[in-house]
């Protein structure tokens, strides 16, 4: 697999959100549907941004649609928080997608919130070598099919935030990290873990975004989605809004 990266991805503009995320739509159901039989694995971001695409998902015509018993669901990043706390990725998730589609329930990874953040994070990091069937990451052997990012103003994604330890972390694949500016302490998965995707997929919607995709695409080292690599190919997903003036 020829991995690509946030500079050599490829970027795909749609007229507005609601184009980009029904074409989002369409390709997650083809790339479930292309697995046939196997598992269909993919990781997906909290935030606000992707929360059309998940209620999407759960109407017709796709609720009907996707292979959801050979689905698994986890978080690219989640909140330290009760899973019903209005901050939680895995409580928005729950309400969005997961109480509306025939998921079986142990295929959706949500991230734990029992104990402290670090015992959190190595239950999480546990439950992903469980599910790979192996401690250690394997050339071409991709740990999900897909892992959907956010993008941050700031550069960051999932909650790989800017100067925070949890950047130079290539060992653990889930970690914790305490953003500067956001009140909750975060569990993240780490670049081995979201760089181990068959594919990447970035979707970002809004001018507020624009300057960031365009320095992210740059690869600026200041934006810590600069240094996200796919195992398999990468993809921006952008809104009109969203997209810098070269696309
Ligand atoms: O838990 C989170 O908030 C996300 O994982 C985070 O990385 C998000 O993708 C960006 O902050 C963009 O958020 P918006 O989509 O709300 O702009």
């Amino acid at each position: 697999m020829t991995g690509q990266n946030t500079r050599t991805g490829k970027v795909a503009v749609f007229a507005d959100r609601e184009a980009a995320t029904r074409h989002l739509a369409d390709w997650l159901l083809q790339e479930a549907l292309a697995k046939k039989d196997e598992p269909f694995s993919i990781a997906l971001s909290g935030g606000s941004t992707p929360q059309l695409l998940y209620s999407m998902m759960a109407s017709e015509p796709y609720a009907s649609r996707f292979p959801w018993a050979r689905m698994e669901f986890f978080l690219g990043d989640d909140r330290f928080l009760a899973h019903d706390h209005e901050d939680s990725n895995s409580g928005m998730l729950q309400r969005l997608l997961f109480s509306r589609v025939p998921v079986p329930a142990e295929n959706v990874h949500l991230i734990p919130t029992a104990g402290t953040a670090e015992d959190a994070a190595k239950e999480y990091d546990a439950e992903l070598k469980k599910f790979y069937g192996a401690d250690t990451l394997q050339p071409g052997k991709p740990l999900f099919d897909v892992n959907l990012l956010g993008l941050g103003s700031d550069g960051h994604t999932a909650s790989l935030f800017p100067g925070q330890p949890v950047l130079k972390e290539r060992t653990a694949w889930v970690s914790t990290c305490v953003p500067p500016v956001a009140p909750y302490t975060r569990l993240t998965m780490t670049y081995p873990a979201i760089d181990a995707s068959r594919h990447v997929v970035f979707l970002v919607e809004g001018a507020s975004k624009r300057e960031t995709v365009a320095k992210v695409r740059a690869q600026d080292p200041a934006c810590p989605a600069s240094a996200i690599t796919a195992m398999g190919d990468l993809t921006w997903v952008l809104d009109r809004d969203a997209a810098p003036a070269d696309v």
